[in-house]
């Protein structure tokens, strides 16, 4: 297999071979491909500074009417998010490999904490978020309602609130606690928009840090790499989750696929800023189309991550000309068609018991439970697990999930909804979406886990 592997894998140019000597002065956050300034900055915070950027009228008219259907009054605070950069938070994921160890100083010191630290992650047993979900619903407390298709009533939907204290005093010691996964993930937020400086390549050093929009990281908490996985990223670039998962585990084998060429050469890049060479051999850049991995590596990966080409709410509301605006609303419409191909073949190339997170940057229930539903039809041996109490509830404090109260039984066993013409919208069975609101940024991301049963 590892021979099949390497032999798929591109007759590489020396400048996409990742283990190439760094030569790179360009970052794979994005800041730094804007900010073209060499070498690192002092580190210091600043607002983000987000120039004034336009809305392209085509696509917010078309979200306009998209995204209040389907998601009521919490569109137009999200709307309200999404307009306005300057309000966005950015994430700062620490790279373990960097021996520079200084950095979480100077984040606590202006004002960061850890995203997913266990301490300030409120102890509730299994029975108590249940109680807390119900009862804080029912008194109705936080919440907006949104209308979504037939099948959901607008009162159906509501913010998930924030457990910011255990309300029910200790939790029972015999019960499951409520935790986070355990992870050596470390990523560093702020509560208001400030943006750490980006970091520019130093020849023979590591970065020190990635910046990302924080709800990125949810995909890969949801993946639960342990060390000796076989890890499938399908569509990897620039390789933010990449260095996400490398971040959390050390996995047997990291098959980062990228067919677009611009693309991979970036993701390239990424892993040569943040990764040893000794993981060399463990990491390594496909150059197919991930519809291709059904066959050709079928039930080889024990976890698969496809964070789908998708409509990227934030980016594609503004578009830089009306023309781009019309082409990516073209490009909307048949994104379904190909996510729903890209989680088939990743379902098939999982093994038996294996599991695979599908995720997206949009709210488009057409491209998040829509296609995990079409799927999920036809692969009658896989089941959607549950991430609320594991990811959405612990979270709640930072990231604004929506819920739908009614159909959160924590034992509930999802299952596939009878095929629709109307997305059916059950983020809380079939995954979770966290929608940005003001002073909660983060998102749009959609995030669903499937496994494969043995
Ligand atoms: C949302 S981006 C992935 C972001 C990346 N996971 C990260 O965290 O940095 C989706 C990627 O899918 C790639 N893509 C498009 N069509 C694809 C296909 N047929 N197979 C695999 N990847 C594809 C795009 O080029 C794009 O780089």
């Amino acid at each position: 297999m590892w021979r099949r592997i390497c032999v798929e894998l591109e007759t590489t140019p020396t400048h996409l071979q990742w283990l190439a000597p760094f030569t790179c002065s360009t970052g794979p956050d994005g800041a730094l491909q804007r900010n073209k300034q060499r070498g690192a900055k002092k580190n210091k915070i600043r607002k983000t500074g987000e120039s004034k950027r336009h809305p392209c009228p085509a696509v917010l008219e078309h979200f306009d009417q998209q995204y209040s259907e389907e998601l009521g009054d919490l569109w137009a605070r999200a709307r309200a998010v999404l307009l306005d950069p300057p309000s966005w938070q950015y994430g700062v994921m620490l790279n373990r490999f960097s021996s520079v160890t200084d950095i979480t100083q100077i984040l606590l010191s202006q004002g960061f904490s850890s995203l997913l630290s266990q301490a300030d992650v409120p102890e509730l047993s299994r029975n108590d978020a249940s109680t807390v979900s119900n009862s804080t619903h029912q008194k109705g407390a936080d919440t907006l309602s949104h209308p979504c298709s037939s099948k959901c009533r607008p009162e159906d939907f509501r913010l998930l609130p924030c457990i910011t204290s255990h309300p029910l005093g200790q939790p029972r010691r015999s019960e499951l606690p409520l935790r986070l996964p355990r992870s050596s993930l470390q990523c560093y937020i702020h509560p208001r928009p400030l943006r750490f400086p980006s970091q520019a390549h130093r020849p023979g050093q590591l970065k020190q840090y990635y910046l990302l929009n924080a709800a990125s990281l949810l995909p890969v908490l949801a993946l639960q790499v342990r060390d000796g996985d076989t890890v499938l990223d399908l569509c990897s670039a620039p390789g933010g989750k990449a260095v996400a998962i490398m971040q959390s585990a050390t996995p047997a084998l990291l098959c980062c696929n990228e067919p677009d060429p611009h693309r991979r050469a970036w993701l390239a890049k990424t892993l040569e800023s943040f990764l040893p060479p000794s993981l060399s051999s463990r990491v390594m850049v496909s150059a197919q189309d991930g519809r291709s991995f059904g066959k050709s590596e079928a039930g080889f990966y024990d976890k698969v991550l496809v964070d789908a080409p998708c409509s990227n709410d934030r980016s594609w509301l503004h578009s830089s000309c009306r023309h781009q605006g019309q082409q990516r609303l073209e490009d909307r419409a048949k994104l379904p068609v190909l996510q729903t191909q890209l989680l088939r073949s990743a379902i098939s190339a999982v093994r038996p018991g294996g599991v695979v997170v599908y995720s997206t940057c949009t709210l488009s229930s057409l491209e998040n439970c829509a296609v995990v539903e079409a799927v999920l039809n036809d692969f009658p041996g896989a089941e959607v697990e549950s991430l609320w109490e594991e990811i959405a509830l612990p979270l709640s404090k930072y990231f604004a999930f929506i819920s739908r109260p009614g159909h959160k039984r924590l034992d509930a066993k999802p299952s596939p909804c009878p095929p629709t013409d109307a997305p059916s919208c059950s983020h809380d069975k079939l995954g979770i979406l966290v929608v940005p609101q003001p002073g909660k940024t983060w998102g749009p991301m959609f995030l669903s886990r499937i496994r494969k049963k043995g």
